[in-house]
């Protein structure tokens, strides 16, 4: 397999075409020129590209929950009512494990003891199983546009399937949906199929339908430094624009500090935009995405809609395009309709009493964007260097090397050298910068702002600190302290 940083031609395209729509059998179903038509008969209201254009256009923030169970009716009385009561702008469809790893029977017998149970026994929808038509069943039912969010390395066929059934919308990346959820797929295997995931919504583009794509950057959700998680978001969007998609969400992951966090939203968009310009994607709209707090949750509902309403608050002070949503039965499980309810409800109370004030420039806000910033130029002009001026094939070397690194990630792609910890503000800073060849004003930075904590701690900065803060919030708090 020949990894390159170029468009591919639509018969490359179509060479690999075959294998993925004959990996199932609902593959069969799939028909582009049928897919383009009902695309076209959808109203703008239900076109993720369209809403996200207006709302960037209108500074709107708006309101995503996650949502997925194994049966189809159940799935669409579910969406129904996040739209209605929960006043969700845009629907998920999260598809379940077995899907995500392409294991497609085991979904299969998933659906069948689901059935029998009376009860989802699945972690979100089979979509394959389902197929185009089954799944035209939920655009039809809804009147928001619909996004497909998973964790899938090889999203081929799911994203055929969903695409064709009326999908407008597209989570994930050869990084970020390979490093955090998979243990050995080859980064050039990922990468590889994302390319073909992001050529067929440039095949749709072509035709005048814009499918958004959404670029996962949480990534573990455990402590992830803004600029690890800006720099892969950064380089999928670059990766997906190349193959023809023209409409990027970039994601980023709460961390906790307010100023941080306002930082690296405001940095997100501003170099999402630069490196999609400077490329040559002037024509790619870009939105940004923030999920609360993505790390451990309190038990008890009432402390869980603390950390919620957080996350919302930061949203509406940093100012973004959307907002994942999570639900006070994060630290329980799979959510039930009336808790994600209550995670909508509640971040919208915060959004509409906060739309009004936004966050003051202070030099503190500046420090922390001009440091996101240089961090962030530092990897990338690496990553590309590493490439020879191939950002793909410098992707793959540059985790090899370790110049781009995530911690705590289960996949042996990536060395899980590097460190996080927290200062005594909260903020996430670099423990440990393992092979990322950062300069020395950026790591004495970092130092200095861990050595504040130990000092004001009186203990050592280590593996006890970064364990600490790993559970802090669920224990109450933000920063891990001793006591
Ligand atoms: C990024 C993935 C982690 C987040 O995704 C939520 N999540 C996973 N699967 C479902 C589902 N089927 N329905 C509602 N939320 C779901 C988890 O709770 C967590 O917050």
């Amino acid at each position: 397999l020949r990894l390159e940083n170029r468009r591919w031609e639509k018969s490359y395209f179509e060479e690999g075409r075959d294998y993925v729509l004959n990996s199932w059998s609902t593959g069969q179903e799939v028909d582009l020129e049928d897919a383009f038509h009902f695309h076209k008969s959808l109203p703008e209201s239900k076109r993720a590209y369209c809403k996200l254009r207006a709302g960037q256009e209108e500074k709107r923030i708006y309101l995503q929950p996650r949502a997925g169970v194994a049966l189809l009716s159940e799935h669409i009385e579910l969406l129904s009512e996040l739209e209605s009561k929960g006043e969700a702008d845009f629907l998920p469809t999260t598809i379940d494990s077995y899907t995500r790893q392409n294991r497609y029977a085991e979904a299969a017998r998933g659906i069948e003891e689901s059935k029998a149970a009376g009860r989802s026994l699945l972690n979100g929808l089979p979509a394959v199983n389902y197929g185009v038509a089954n799944c035209r069943k939920i655009i039809d039912a809804v009147g928001s546009p619909v996004q497909v969010r998973h964790g899938t390395p090889d999203a081929r066929l799911l994203a055929e399937i969903t695409l064709a059934a009326g999908f407008t919308d597209f989570e994930g990346g050869g990084i970020s949906y390979n490093i955090p959820y998979a243990k050995d797929v080859p980064l050039e295997r990922s990468l590889f199929d994302w390319q073909y995931v992001d050529r067929l919504c440039g095949l749709y583009a072509e035709e005048g339908i814009i499918i958004n794509r959404e670029m996962f950057g949480p990534l573990t959700g455990t402590l992830v430094p803004p600029c690890i998680s800006h720099a892969i978001g950064i380089i999928e969007a670059l990766l997906a624009a190349a193959q023809g998609v023209k409409s990027i969400a970039v994601g980023y992951g709460q961390g906790g500090n307010l100023y941080q966090d306002t930082a690296a939203l405001r940095t997100l968009g501003r170099l999402g935009r630069d490196y999609l310009d400077r490329y040559g994607f002037q024509d790619v709209l870009l939105t940004t995405v923030f999920h609360q707090w993505m790390g451990g949750f309190p038990q008890e509902e009432s402390r869980a809609l603390g950390v919620i309403a957080w996350g919302a608050a930061t949203a509406a002070l940093a100012g973004v395009n959307k907002v994942i949503v999570k639900t006070p039965h994060e630290a329980l499980g799979i959510p039930t309709a009336e808790a994600n309810i209550a995670g909508l409800l509640c971040t919208r109370q915060l959004i509409r009493m906060l739309g009004e004030q936004e966050l003051a420039k202070t030099p503190y806000l500046k420090e922390e964007e001009y440091m996101i910033e240089r961090e962030v130029e530092e990897i990338i002009s690496k990553v590309f260097e590493l490439g020879e001026g191939d950002l793909a094939v410098g992707t793959v070397r540059s985790f090899e090397a370790g110049v781009l690194d995530i911690s705590f990630a289960p996949s042996r792609c990536t060395r899980g050298s590097i460190m996080p910890v927290r200062d005594k503000d909260g903020a996430i800073r670099f423990l440990n910068t393992g092979n990322i060849p950062f300069s020395k004003e950026i790591k004495d930075f970092h130092q200095k702002k861990i050595k504040e904590r130990a000092d004001l701690e009186k203990r050592e900065p280590g593996f006890r600190m970064v364990i600490d803060d790993i559970y802090a919030i669920s224990k109450g708090r933000l920063v891990g302290k001793p006591r």
